[in-house]
């Protein structure tokens, strides 16, 4: 079943079509590749279905309803969240604390709610659940350490984990496996396949073909903001376009 339809959606910046009437389907559970030469139109993508950045044309449902147009603070409620490749962490903060912020947007209480009691209740729901999204994360035994001196891999992992935090349907990755070591990358495979097996689905963005090859259901491709190929990982491995276009320059 369709989770994320995007419908002949354009972006363009002056005169720069970066997406050009590009339609693809993201089904419920699956982990979907978007990939592409640089420049290919992936972030914008990103930034379009997150609500960042408004659609020239086209049009954008999740659920089956309609999200493009809305403020990415409601498209987030709906249940879309992304990362970003640069972190976005508060690095002087515990590992904890960063995804205990992550609950507290997620579990706000109303104005009345201090009055009732219910925000103490809330804060203990909240602590609970960020110890288990870091145990879920493999960030257990890092939970006090202090998150500028986590290695770059764990960064990762907590950028994810704050992700999750916000309850996510779907989650957009940018390139979470830039700059990681074979083990980093190995391990990173197994904690979004993790992700996935909790029933959240995951659209990837990604140049590292090993991940996306073995992690991917079906994968999208795009060039100069267009689709370029559409297919399993198999299919789109052996595609003359796409090596000619992507595959044979990563
Ligand atoms: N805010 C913007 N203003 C003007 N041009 C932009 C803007 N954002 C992106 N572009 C242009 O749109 C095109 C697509 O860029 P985009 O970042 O979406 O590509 P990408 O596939 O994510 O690339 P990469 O793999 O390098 O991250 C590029 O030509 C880029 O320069």
């Amino acid at each position: 079943m369709s989770l994320l339809e995007v419908r002949e959606l354009s972006r363009h910046f002056g005169g720069l079509a970066a997406v050009n009437n590009l339609s693809f389907i993201v089904d419920e559970g699956e982990i979907h590749g978007l990939i592409g030469p640089n420049g290919a139109g992936k972030t914008t993508t990103f930034n379009v279905i997150s609500g960042f950045y408004k659609p020239t044309a086209g049009e954008i449902l999740f659920g089956g309803r309609r999200i493009s147009g809305l403020r990415p603070s409601r498209i987030a409620a709906r249940g879309v969240v992304r990362t970003f490749q640069a972190t976005t962490l508060f690095q002087e903060l515990s590992v904890f604390e960063n995804v205990l912020i992550g609950c507290h947007m997620q579990s706000q209480v109303g104005p009345f709610g201090a009055l009732l009691g219910t925000s103490r209740r809330a804060e203990r729901a909240s602590e609970v659940r960020a110890a288990e999204i870091l145990e879920f994360m493999g960030l257990g035994d890092r939970r006090d350490d202090e998150t500028v001196n986590l290695p770059h891999g764990h960064q990762r992992a907590l950028g994810i984990a704050v992700a999750i935090a916000a309850e996510p349907k779907l989650i957009l990755l940018d390139e979470p496996f830039t700059g990681m070591n074979p083990e980093e990358t190995r391990q990173m495979m197994v904690l979004v396949e993790r992700v996935r097996s909790q029933g959240v689905t995951i659209l990837l963005v990604e140049h590292d073909m090993q991940a996306v090859m073995g992690l991917c259901d079906r994968i999208t491709v795009l060039s100069f903001g267009e689709l370029l190929a559409q297919g399993t990982p198999i299919e789109i491995r052996s595609d003359p376009a796409v090596i000619e276009a992507y595959l044979g320059t990563v």
